[in-house]
């Protein structure tokens, strides 16, 4: 049966999207892995969505791990990021975008409490659901317990070792007890962004952009405030929510903050000619 997950939805409504993870492995010598992308996704866009695939490819050629499920977590409003709009509207535009997806998921339980979630607190609801509620996966040798792993790009990895955004001891908790895969990112030296650490290096894989690709949600908006075309950056369906939900554009009312101050910046960096509207 498909899950029922809608932005509007309330918590008492909510229950863990299961029909697109994978019950049951074949290969004995494999651990089951469950990849969990958290971030604003506003909007999500054609990147996020490789960056699931670069990761199984990776984990497949690589590791002993076998992937059985992919998440999307969006972050609550209470994070207040530039740019971020309601998560009502940031789980429907992920919703629609794995519709054609046999094994993404998008979990809303994140999204859906009013107070902010450390990242810890996700992996750890992950976790329970899977491992905990679920009790892993089978496997011809009985079952097993998934490995949750935080998918990330290079830029969140990199805010790790700035001090004063993560907990120390959040840090530790999610290298140690989950692990990361991170995707390059172009702009951030993933060298610089590993230094500080190596005491979890076993528990980091990071995985090269084949193709590289530096599409952002910061260029989205600005492409929307500035009336220019979204299209084939975003999946189509999320670009039709876009217009019919007037995100992004010049007023942004459907924001939670505004975007201004990124604007310049964003601009500058990816070449985005001057309009009369910017
Ligand atoms: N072009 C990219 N290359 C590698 N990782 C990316 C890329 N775009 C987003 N990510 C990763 O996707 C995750 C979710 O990111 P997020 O929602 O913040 O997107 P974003 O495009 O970075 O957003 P914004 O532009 O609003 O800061 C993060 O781990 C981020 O590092
Ligand atoms: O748990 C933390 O302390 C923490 C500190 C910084 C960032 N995060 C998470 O990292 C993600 C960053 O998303 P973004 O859009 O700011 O790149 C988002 O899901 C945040 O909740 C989490």
């Amino acid at each position: 049966m498909a899950d029922d997950v809608r932005g509007d939805m309330t918590l008492d409504e909510y229950e863990f999207p299961t029909s697109r993870l994978r019950r049951r492995i074949e290969d004995p010598e494999r651990t089951p892995l469950v990849l969990i992308a958290c971030g604003s996704f506003s909007p999500i866009t054609f990147l996020h969505l490789r960056m699931f695939e670069m990761a199984a490819d990776y984990a497949r050629f690589n590791t002993q791990f076998e992937v059985v499920g992919a998440y999307l977590s969006c972050v609550g409003d209470a994070y207040k990021k530039t740019g971020l709009v309601k998560a009502e509207h940031r789980i429907n535009m992920c919703t629609l975008a794995v519709q054609q997806s046999s094994w993404i998921s998008v979990d809303p339980w994140e999204a859906l409490h009013s107070e902010y979630l450390e990242t810890a607190k996700v992996l750890d609801h992950f976790d329970h659901e899977i491992n905990e509620v679920i009790g892993g996966v089978e496997t011809p040798v009985g079952k097993k317990k998934c490995r949750i792993a935080l998918l990330a790009g290079a830029d969140l990895i990199q805010t790790m070792s700035t001090p004063g955004v993560w907990a120390d001891k959040d840090i530790d908790y999610i290298l140690r007890n989950f692990g990361a895969f991170i995707v390059e990112r172009t702009g951030t030296d993933i060298d610089e962004a590993l230094s500080t650490l190596q005491a979890w290096k076993d528990n980091i894989w990071v995985i090269q952009q084949l193709v590289q690709n530096d599409i952002s949600s910061t260029k989205i908006r600005l492409f929307r405030r500035r009336d220019m075309s979204i299209r084939y950056l975003v999946p189509e369906q999320v670009v039709n929510y876009i217009e019919m939900h007037n995100l992004y554009d010049e007023d942004g009312a459907a924001s939670t903050n505004s975007d201004k101050g990124k604007e310049k910046k964003a601009g500058e960096s990816s070449g985005v000619a001057s309009s009369s509207k910017g």
